[in-house]
């Protein structure tokens, strides 16, 4: 037979191998991994490809090898093995075989037949050579990082992570609400990681920049070199992840990132605001993944860790500017009022140490309440709702995702009329936000709840006593 008739039969036998493969690995396996695949030829039982990127390479031998070498001898073809190179220019016009890489063929690591990865001249792929990582605070360390009783296990998670040894939860999740210290947790990983091997890959993003990079990579036709950026590192770490929910392709690709690190025992750390069963519009295949690891919570701040925060932190500033006095009174009346977060507790303190610099003398309780009055102010009413949401959940113990869902047995109503009412109470939020924040529900569901616990409360000492204990709690 000729060369064409046999180009041809060639190509009916991959074409009859791609319709099976297709049905045996998926569409969205055999779209991303075979379709990029060109077959050159078969010499002496190998099938011959050529692929674009040395990733593709791998990733093919390592899981399809079997399965493409068993579907061309399916189709007629007398193979036994495969041996992919990575796509050169041909060396003339009319088609002549592609030039070979130059180094020995590797051994595949692949399963099954024998498979080889040409991969070309030994130089490493740009996602070994700079990982393009989102930018890391270099305040944001584990010695930065003041321990309490609301963080301590999540501060141990995030060490053992960082210690780089076996692998003992995948993923590790950390969530909670705004300015509890998930970033800096995150980034505290990453430089424990970097600092005790160097050449580790760790890279961190947070969700919002997976998505604009997977938008970018999808509009210039290089989906393939983000593949195999994220699947070619060591540690993946993406934060604020509940910014992919509702967002179809990304989480698509999110899920295949992550199943893929997962197959090769590769470290994940996600953060989120909420637990993953809380996110809304996050596919369920996702949300169980997220479970599948170590998910821990980080509590809201109380008293003792708030005061160690400032501690630490006014240490910081006189080791750099000795002069700055701050009457300890100061931080105890700080700690016991902004207890929103610690992004405000810091900016208070900041905010006063650039006073003291400038009026240079000691800081008292008075000079304090007048530079922070507008925090104060703002701190005394700044309680939210996912925080009466999950205290109201923890003292009738019942779980926060009934609080919101849809359930109406008399156990889980009355405790989400009494966070409806609380959170009409003690925050300024509309009725129809208030809705929203429970599950989306309509406002007249909140006035009706909010009228029950009113009706209620005048003859249920009990449910008056928890209000009390429930505020008291919320406002310390
Ligand atoms: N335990 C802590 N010790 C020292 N600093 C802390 C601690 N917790 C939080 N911080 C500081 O508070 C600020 C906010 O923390 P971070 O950015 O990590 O919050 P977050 O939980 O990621 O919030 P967001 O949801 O807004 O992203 C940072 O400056 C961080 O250093």
């Amino acid at each position: 037979m000729g060369k064409i008739g046999q180009d041809l039969e060639l190509q009916a036998m991959w074409t009859e191998a791609c319709t099976g493969l297709r049905d045996r690995i998926g569409r969205n396996n055999f779209v991303t991994w075979i379709e990029p695949l060109q077959l050159r030829g078969v010499t002496d039982g190998v099938l011959r490809f050529s692929v674009p990127t040395r990733f593709l390479g791998d990733w093919v031998v390592r899981h399809f090898a079997e399965a493409i070498v068993q579907e061309c001898v399916r189709a007629g073809a007398q193979v036994t093995r495969l041996d992919v190179a990575l796509a050169r220019p041909r060396t003339d016009a009319d088609g002549a075989p592609m030039a070979r890489a130059t180094p020995a063929p590797r051994a595949g690591t692949g399963d099954g037949p024998g498979a080889q990865v040409d991969i070309g001249p030994d130089t490493p792929p740009e996602a070994e050579a700079d990982l393009p990582s989102g930018p890391l605070d270099p305040r944001f360390t584990f010695d930065n990082f003041v321990v309490g009783k609301p963080n301590e296990l999540a501060h141990a998670a995030a060490r053992r992570v960082a210690e780089g040894g076996a692998i003992t939860f995948n993923p590790l999740f950390l969530y909670g609400g705004v300015g509890l210290g998930k970033t800096h947790l995150m980034h505290a990983i990453a430089w424990e990681l970097r600092r005790q091997q160097p050449g580790l890959r760790v890279l961190y993003v947070s969700a919002e920049q997976f998505m604009y990079r997977f938008v970018d990579a999808l509009r210039n036709k290089q989906i393939m070199d983000f593949k195999q950026l994220f699947r070619s590192v060591d540690v993946l770490m993406v934060d604020d992840v509940q910014f992919i929910a509702g967002k179809e392709s990304t989480q698509e690709e999110f899920f295949h990132t992550f199943n893929a690190l997962v197959d090769q025992r590769k470290q994940i750390v996600i953060s989120a605001d909420r637990a993953p069963g809380e996110i809304k519009d996050l596919e369920d295949r996702i949300t169980s993944r997220l479970q599948w690891g170590l998910v821990v919570d980080l509590h809201p701040t109380d008293y003792e860790l708030r005061l160690g925060i400032l501690q630490t932190k006014l240490e910081a500033f006189r080791a750099q500017d000795p002069n700055v006095v701050v009457a300890p009174d100061v931080l105890e009346f700080l700690a016991h009022k902004i207890t929103t977060n610690v992004r405000v507790l810091e900016g208070a303190l900041t905010r006063l140490h650039a006073f003291a610099s400038l009026v240079g003398r000691e800081i008292t309780l008075e000079l304090a309440q007048d530079c922070l009055a507008d925090i104060l102010r703002v701190s005394e009413r700044r309680v939210t709702i996912e925080e009466i949401q999950r205290k109201v959940a923890e003292h009738y113990n019942i779980r926060l995702s009934d609080m919101i869902g849809p359930k109406r047995v008399r156990t889980l109503a009355r405790p989400r009329q009494v966070a409806m009412y609380l959170s009409k109470e003690l925050t300024a939020k509309s009725l129809p936000d208030i809705g929203r924040r429970f599950g989306g529900r309509d406002h007249t569901t909140i006035i009706h709840g909010v009228r029950k616990v009113e009706e209620l409360v005048a003859a249920d000492p009990q449910l008056a006593e928890d209000l009390r204990l429930l505020r008291r709690l919320l406002s310390s």
